[in-house]
């Protein structure tokens, strides 16, 4: 970002013009969001850099549009611009504080502290007065991010403003979407501010690789619609191995999310003596009861199976350990495979890299942080950047990297990372990873079928379950997501995008 803005500078344009015209859409958008008479007195927080100058241009307009404002501002020292707008905000009667006491019973604050320039942890009094100002209830607007937070890694810098709405600046700063972000930047909206393509190109060249993913680029890739001449098998043929006498559950729902993700065939290999249960809860599904060992795990594949029959293979929901001899199979096969739950731990037991660098073709990995450690012991820093942990454990195995947290994020080989920003913590239930697997796995049949490419759908199948989730909990609360239900409004959620067109 501050490479792109050096660029803008460069060109001509002035600093004070494009700081003026940032806040001017900053102040726009708050006061469409808080209007008066609700919102009568405003407390907006000034740091020292030019978020801090942001935020005074803010409480300038503010108290021409009549509200009341107040200035925290802890530091007297500021950069030059910033200290003009605060001369001139003072010289309209505006009273600045440097402490936060009196602004700790405003309606609504705007935090100006810091933005990208924070470079080392928040402490002493400035940090004291953050604290104080989240233990109270009124709505807080973070100007560009959270003061607080480390605009790459989202990491905690000290103490941080926990916000309600974050109106990040031009670029959506990476920092927002790592999972340790989330409890400070509430509604996380982009403020635009024309930033011309060509900076934006020069900067990042064609390595633009942290993407988010959107309906639009979720829905573009949907294996819809059908054409009118096809069959069962030209819709893609699945096979999905999973399931044990311990986890009957896990295979079952695998089972659901492979059905509702439109699969032309859907073949379910179980142990035996999960046949009859299977068959009877998915009818449309074909059920192969697999020789099974004596704790109630797969044992082997039936002799009978021929693997390049299927378009894809899943591996792995409620497997057990016990089921390694099978895990050892797909690995070896030259089939597209998905990977999830003992699947990826018998994968961390085999060795996860030299194992992965003898297969050819397509691997999806679905770990969660738990299995993801187990699988790259070696990929350090997962705890404060998972966009960075994805990417390098995809460049290391050449495996699709799908990393489950509150804000997934896929990594692929070729060093692009893409991001799901909307979620919803109903997804925090057992199964629901299940589905998951079963719905990722069907689309990537589909496509396999298609010939159309597979990496794609596994940004659409993230998107789409977390949607699914979303729109069951607005109608059932976050409480009411089980993952039947989740496999259910995976059908009912897609037509409502669809129609009004994303
Ligand atoms: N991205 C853009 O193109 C634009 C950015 N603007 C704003 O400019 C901001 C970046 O401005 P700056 O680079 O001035 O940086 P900041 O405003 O984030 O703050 C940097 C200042 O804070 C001080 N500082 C850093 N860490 C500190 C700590 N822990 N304790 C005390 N002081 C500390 C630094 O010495 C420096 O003076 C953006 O976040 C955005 O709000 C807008 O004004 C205009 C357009
Ligand atoms: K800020």
């Amino acid at each position: 970002m501050s490479a792109i803005e050096e660029r803008i500078f460069a060109a001509g344009m002035p600093v004070a013009a494009l700081m003026e015209k940032v806040a001017q859409a900053i102040f726009k958008r708050l006061f469409a969001l808080y209007p008066r008479p609700g919102v009568q007195r405003v407390g907006v927080l000034v740091g020292p850099g030019h978020n801090g100058g942001d935020a005074l241009v803010v409480a300038r307009e503010l108290h021409f549009a009549g509200y009341e404002v107040l200035i925290y501002r802890p530091l007297s020292k500021s950069k030059e611009l910033t200290q003009q707008h605060g001369e001139y905000v003072a010289s309209l009667g505006v009273k600045f504080f440097d402490q936060i006491e009196p602004l700790l019973d405003c309606d609504l604050i705007v935090d100006g502290l810091f933005g990208f320039g924070l470079e080392r942890s928040i402490s002493g009094e400035i940090a004291q007065g953050i604290d104080r100002l989240n233990e109270q209830s009124q709505s807080v607007i973070s100007i560009d991010l959270p003061s607080g937070l480390h605009t790459d890694t989202g990491a905690v810098l000290g103490t941080a403003i926990q916000a309600n709405h974050t109106f990040c600046l031009g670029l959506w700063k990476l920092g927002l979407f790592h999972d340790q972000a989330l409890a400070y930047v509430g509604k996380a909206e982009l403020i635009d501010f024309d930033i011309p393509l060509a900076d934006i190109q020069a900067v990042l060249g064609d390595r633009n690789p942290i993407h988010r993913i959107t309906s639009t680029v979720a829905l573009a890739h949907l294996p819809l619609p059908r054409p009118q001449l096809t069959h069962k098998y030209k819709e893609g043929h699945l096979l999905a191995i999973c399931g044990s006498q311990r986890y009957m559950g896990a295979a079952l729902l695998c089972g659901l999310g492979a059905k509702a993700s439109g699969v032309g065939m859907l073949t379910i290999a179980v142990p035996k003596s999960l046949k009859p249960y299977m068959s009877q809860q998915l009818a449309d599904a074909l059920v192969l009861g697999c020789p099974e060992t004596a704790s109630g795990a797969i044992a082997q594949l039936p002799d009978s199976i021929d693997l390049s029959s299927f378009g894809a293979i899943a591996c792995g929901c409620g497997l057990t350990l016990d089921a390694m001899a099978v895990v050892q199979a797909v690995l070896e096969s030259d089939r597209p495979l998905i990977l999830d739950a003992d699947g990826l731990n018998a994968l961390a037991q085999l060795g996860t890299i030299p194992t992965l660098c003898q297969r050819q073709a397509f691997t999806l990995l679905t770990p969660h942080p738990g299995e993801f450690k187990r699988l790259f012991p070696e990929v350090e820093g997962e705890a404060e950047d998972g966009v960075r942990a994805v990417r390098r454990a995809s460049e290391q195995s050449g495996a699709v990297v799908m990393l489950k947290q509150a804000r997934t994020a896929i990594g692929y080989p070729d060093g692009s990372v893409w991001i799901n920003p909307e979620s919803t913590p109903a997804l925090a239930r057992g199964g629901s990873g299940d589905v998951l697997t079963g719905l990722s796995s069907g689309l990537i049949a589909q496509a396999i079928a298609r010939k159309i490419p597979l990496e794609p759908l596994v940004q659409t199948a993230v998107w789409w379950h977390a949607q699914s989730a979303i729109s069951a909990a607005t109608v059932r609360t976050e409480l009411g997501v089980d993952a039947v239900t989740l496999s259910e409004y995976l059908l009912t959620v897609l037509p409502q995008f669809l129609r009004s067109g994303n």
